[in-house]
């Protein structure tokens, strides 16, 4: 029941005749578990303890850290090397101390997610890790719960609403998952700050109209947003009944590839001149920032490894050493005999040593 402090407090919701004081109370009643408590799930949550849901999970075993604070923003400069999770429950208590918090400090696994998901109604995906995503969608298929994705990429964003009503799934629109080491996340080719803001805005609203039966939900339909554009364009997409799904598996799509020789950047530069430098990043990342050495972006690379033959002694480097070493596994098993070696942690390791 809606008490008289919660008809005053949520008056303007109960104003809308398509909510009123049913769906408020619909509102106090649901159990939301968000994945991640970063650029994505900050806004979520924001904006879910603000509207009245009454229970909230929150899933993430990271630690605040000063970088994430141009994004993630329920954190404060005093919240720095605290749990995410503990921080975020502290600030959402305090913006509204009605609600049920339940943290989980520890990653999502094919070990826990079904017993998690089968406490919530609605689960709302905010990690920065396809597998993970891959995994949300699996245990949202096993458990029947809607899924509120979202990802983002650099200045675009995408959202979409996967098993909704037994609906299409993550696995319909992205039958292969991508590694991991292919995709570069925030920390190695950045994001403006409030992109993340306005996709987890786009999720929250996504699980308000699920969870009040309000309009369109965005099933069958991804929602692409370029916030240089202010443009956005909906993708329909069908349901592949091919795609079944009868147990949990975690992808492995991790970017530490077991066994790549590394260097890393104080060895590299003792002798720099014995060693043939190669950058596999993007044209726009490398105008930022460079080592300099032979520039062959990790797409070229794979598809045409030949264009290195002449070469030995090659030291391959990207943003963190995700991509670069996908690069070094390629080129050892092209040229077996020459010696190829990963740079331990990328520029990013470098601009860290040196700053
Ligand atoms: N399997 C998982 N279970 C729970 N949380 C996860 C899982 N995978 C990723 N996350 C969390 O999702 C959040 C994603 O946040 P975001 O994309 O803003 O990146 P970040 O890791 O905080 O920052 P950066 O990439 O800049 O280091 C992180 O807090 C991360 O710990």
């Amino acid at each position: 029941m809606l008490t008289i402090k919660d008809k005053k407090r949520y008056s303007r919701h109960i104003l809308l005749d398509e909510v009123g004081e049913l769906g408020q109370q619909k509102l106090k009643n649901a159990h939301v578990l968000v994945i991640g408590c970063g650029g994505l799930g900050c806004p979520v949550l924001q904006y879910l303890a603000a509207a009245g849901i009454g229970q909230l999970g929150i899933i993430d075993d990271d630690r605040v850290d000063v970088s994430n604070l141009q994004r993630q923003i329920l954190f404060t400069e005093n919240h720095a090397g605290a749990l995410k999770v503990e921080a975020a429950k502290e600030v959402l208590t305090r913006l509204n101390s009605q609600l049920k918090i339940e943290t989980y400090p520890t990653r999502l696994s094919a070990d826990n997610a079904l017993d998690l998901f089968a406490k919530y109604d609605v689960i709302v995906e905010g990690s920065d890790s396809f597998s993970t995503k891959y995994l949300a969608n699996d245990a949202a298929v096993l458990t029947n719960k809607p899924l509120v994705f979202g990802s983002i990429f650099k200045f675009e964003g995408q959202v979409s609403v996967f098993n909704y009503k037994n609906g299409p799934t993550y696995r319909c629109v992205y039958p292969e998952p991508v590694s991991e080491a292919e995709m570069p996340t925030c920390s190695e080719v950045g994001v403006l700050g409030i992109l993340p803001g306005i996709i987890g805005m786009f999720q929250a609203n996504e699980v308000l109209k699920i969870i009040l039966d309000l309009g369109n939900v965005l099933s069958g339909k991804l929602l692409i947003y370029n916030s240089l554009e202010a443009s956005q364009i909906l993708l329909p997409f069908a349901k592949n009944e091919a795609i079944k799904i009868s147990e949990l598996i975690e992808l492995d799509l991790s970017c530490t590839i077991p066994s790549i020789p590394e260097i890393d950047y104080s060895a590299y530069a003792e002798a720099k001149e014995i060693y043939f430098l190669v950058d596999v990043r993007e044209q726009e990342e490398r105008e930022h920032f460079s080592l300099g050495g032979l520039h062959i972006p990790l797409k070229e690379l794979l598809a045409n490894p030949q264009v290195l033959a002449a070469q030995e002694n090659l030291v391959l480097y990207c943003a963190s050493g995700k991509r670069s070493a996908v690069g070094v596994k390629a080129l050892i098993e092209h040229f077996p005999l020459k010696k190829i070696v990963n740079l331990k942690g990328g520029v990013s390791a470098v601009i860290f040593t040196e700053s």
